[in-house]
């Protein structure tokens, strides 16, 4: 079935979020690139989310990034607010609880965030200089009491960027691309982390303040750890029916953002999700956002585009649309 055919059918009244695993992802085979790549497709044509098993991001990683993000948060309010969001260009640093709100319907989202964006582990010189940063030009800013929690979550940062970096080449591949398509515009990891921690929400809950509201995402793609144990984040099927997405041991979650709706035509999903934390206990979640280079312009695909799907969207680079989307959930 070609791309378009198989966009045309698409069953996006899906009840559940499928698994791939990444087991074979070096593997040059043909037969097994085109049988993940396959996988992927109706993944992202019926769902546009995923669950990523045999990812490669050791537990280690992980862990060291959460005990940073838990003791960044148990900071008292004055001292996560000397990195405030809304002092530094670009929108790096700390969201304080009910600041942010991603649907406008809502009075505000009850998380508290930590957001930065590429940098070297150990800074080299042009640091501070990339080329074509352009509309989301900005440096991090790191908390000045807490010395190894740059060290963690960078760490965590760079294994979530060499995962994306394996997952372009099958999102390319699945829309019967070259594998490399996307190299050229993606050679600066345009790509945003955020240690996010939602504080649990019990008794009768406002319906207009959850834990994040109801959004899509920006960028291409969204890597996402969760934390075990908790379910708070859920997914809008086009019944309008919330299909829960627990945490699942050993797996991320992998969803599109709006970047690769734009590529694509709308071929493959930037799909509605929330997050409401009512288990009882505090919660954290790790999502990296990975888009295209800032200066690239989002411009369809052209065998997402024919006379029966003219081409949706405008096109605007990548750090406009970003930004645009960052300055209306922050509100500055
Ligand atoms: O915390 C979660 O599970 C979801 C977070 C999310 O959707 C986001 O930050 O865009
Ligand atoms: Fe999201």
């Amino acid at each position: 079935m070609s791309l378009l055919e198989a966009a045309d059918k698409a069953d996006t009244a899906f009840d559940h979020i499928p698994f791939i695993d990444l087991q074979e992802v070096d593997n040059p085979d043909p037969a097994t690139r085109k049988a993940l790549a396959d996988a992927v497709r109706n993944a992202c044509i019926n769902v546009g989310f995923l669950y990523v098993k045999n990812h490669g991001i050791p537990e280690d990683t992980i862990n060291k990034a959460l005990e940073a993000s838990k003791k960044f948060f148990s900071q008292t309010e004055d001292k996560k607010l000397e990195i405030d969001i809304r002092e530094t260009p670009n929108f790096k640093g700390y969201t304080a609880l009910m600041s942010s709100n991603n649907d406008p319907e809502n009075a505000g989202d009850m998380h508290e965030g930590f957001e930065f964006g590429w940098e070297e582990l150990i800074p080299k010189e042009q640091d501070g200089k990339r080329a074509n940063d352009g509309a989301m030009a900005g440096a991090n800013v790191w908390p000045s009491d807490l010395p190894r929690f740059r060290e963690d979550v960078l760490g965590y940062y760079h294994a979530a960027v060499n995962l994306g970096r394996k997952l372009f080449p099958l999102f390319a591949l699945a829309l019967d691309l070259e594998a490399n398509f996307f190299d050229d515009k993606t050679k600066n990891a345009a790509a945003i982390m955020r240690v996010l921690h939602y504080p649990p929400q019990t008794g009768i809950v406002d319906d207009r303040v959850i834990g994040i509201g109801a959004h899509t995402d920006f960028e291409c793609f969204t890597i996402l750890w969760q934390e075990p144990g908790i379910q708070a984040l859920q997914v809008l099927n086009t019944e309008k029916k919330w299909i829960d997405a627990p945490p699942i041991p050993g797996t991320l979650v992998v969803n599109l953002g709006d970047q690769l709706a734009r590529w694509t035509n709308d071929v493959f999903k930037s799909t509605v999700h929330r997050a409401i934390n009512r288990s009882g206990v505090r919660r954290y979640s790790i999502p990296l956002f990975f888009g295209t280079d800032y200066d690239v312009r989002l411009e369809p695909i052209p065998s997402c585009v024919s006379a029966d799907r003219p081409a949706k969207y405008e096109v605007v680079t990548a750090g406009d649309y970003v930004k645009e989307r960052l300055k209306a959930t922050y509100g500055h």
